[in-house]
């Protein structure tokens, strides 16, 4: 087995930049060994996360919009790859690939009276892999879709081979700008691993901290910790998506359920409330959305020891609060508690699953996605040039 650098790209739904994670992978499948280099997370400037989420606004997007920005990203993204390798000194010419998620702009995995179930990620990789002069892997979720699944969340195959555990089942719970958790009973096989996305992960919490206080988020949870949660309220916003709620998994969901429309709803029916109050109610939401879908549909099927928390929301300090508090019975932990980078873990997961299509292996996991069976992901761009 030889060791190779590759870089995996994630550009999440919380549009906070991009995280690039340098790793060297050696082997594949249930064998693959992968190491973190070295991480950067460099931020999208105003004015483009601005025409980001413009694009996603079903109002305001254009065609014209969409087409350039998928260019656009391409550059940013080499810019990631490039930087991430200068800062650990390794040249261009030493990375075997690039696996790169792209930006989501709209995910829509069911039918619909107007839309075919689709999802879209941008961020041409032939510009990635020109500017980069290596060869990358992208639209990983596309293929998972043909086979009938939602595309989403993909995470759970590398979660399964790098977490899992013989001695306690584990629930890893990611929480970027949604919430996702994927079951690892113990010794787990790729039959007996599930996923499904929990709700809204910080994307509501983001969303009030711009809207009322000009800031993109609550930094450790600080503001949270300074309001009163009401719970009656909470409980209230989570039933007006009571139809993802309560459905079973496989499911996944995005910024058209938990974006700008939910938090306008809450700034419209809450201007009693202080600003403080929201945000922590907003922090208390997102931890009972997660505790409410493991008791609802993990806990009376699987003896979970731990929760591992990953993503952004795993540096504040309230929503971890309240997770423990709601789910008294599990140890909740953070990535690093483990000896793994919270920050990384989705760019991480992105190197893997290319190394997966690239070894010809599929990297979809059918019950977090719903597919009628695995499949080999992603469309591979070659590089440009004979290295
Ligand atoms: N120090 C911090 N304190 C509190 N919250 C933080 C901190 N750092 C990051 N976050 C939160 O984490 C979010 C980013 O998380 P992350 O990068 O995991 O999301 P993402 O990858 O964009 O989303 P997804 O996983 O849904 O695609 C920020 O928008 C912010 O809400
Ligand atoms: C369509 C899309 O981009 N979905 C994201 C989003 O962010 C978290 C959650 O919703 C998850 O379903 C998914 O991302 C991760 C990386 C995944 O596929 O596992």
């Amino acid at each position: 087995m030889t060791k190779q650098y590759a870089v995996g790209l994630m550009s999440g739904t919380s549009v906070d930049g991009i995280d690039a994670a340098l790793v060297t992978i050696e082997g594949s499948g249930t064998n693959t060994k992968v190491e973190l280099v070295h991480f950067v997370t460099t931020s999208f400037s105003p004015d483009l996360k601005e025409r980001i989420f413009q694009a996603m606004s079903e109002n305001q997007s254009t065609s014209a919009l969409i087409c350039s920005l998928n260019f656009e990203l391409g550059e940013v993204f080499a810019n990631a790859v490039k930087q991430v390798c200068k800062e650990a000194h390794i040249p261009l010419d030493k990375l075997s690939f690039i696996g790169s998620h792209g930006q989501t702009i709209y995910h829509q995995p069911f039918q619909t009276k107007d839309t075919f179930p689709s999802t879209l990620q941008i961020g041409e990789p032939s510009i990635i892999a020109y500017h980069t002069k290596t060869k990358v892997v992208s639209n990983f979720r596309s293929m998972d879709m043909a086979a009938g699944g939602e595309g989403a969340p993909l995470v759970p195959y590398s979660d399964y081979l790098l977490y899992r555990s013989n001695s306690h089942g584990r629930a890893l719970q990611n929480i970027g700008g949604i919430g996702n958790v994927t079951v690892l009973p113990k010794k787990p096989s790729l039959q007996n691993v599930f996923a499904f996305d929990t709700g809204p992960g910080n994307m509501v919490i983001d969303g009030l901290c711009e809207r009322l206080q000009g800031i993109p988020f609550d930094k450790g949870g600080m503001i949270a910790s300074k309001g009163m949660v009401h719970d009656t309220l909470a409980q209230n916003w989570l039933e007006w998506e009571s139809d993802f709620f309560n459905k079973t998994p496989p499911k996944s969901t995005g910024r058209e359920m938990f974006g700008e429309v939910f938090v306008n709803k809450i700034i419209q029916e809450n201007h009693h409330l202080a600003n403080e109050d929201l945000i922590a109610t907003a922090t208390y939401l997102t931890a009972l959305s997660i505790a409410n879908a493991y008791k609802k549909f993990v806990f009376p099927t699987h003896d979970i020891y731990e929760v591992i928390v990953a993503g952004g929301g795993s540096f504040n300090r309230t929503l971890l609060h309240w997770l423990r508090e709601l789910l008294p019975h599990q140890e909740v932990k953070v990535q690093e508690d483990i000896g793994f980078s919270s920050e990384a873990k989705e760019a991480v997961a992105f190197a893997l699953l290319a190394n997966e299509t690239l070894n010809g292996n599929p990297g979809n996991v059918p019950n977090a996605t719903g597919a009628s069976e695995p499949v080999i992901l992603g469309s591979i761009t070659p590089c440009p040039v004979k290295k």
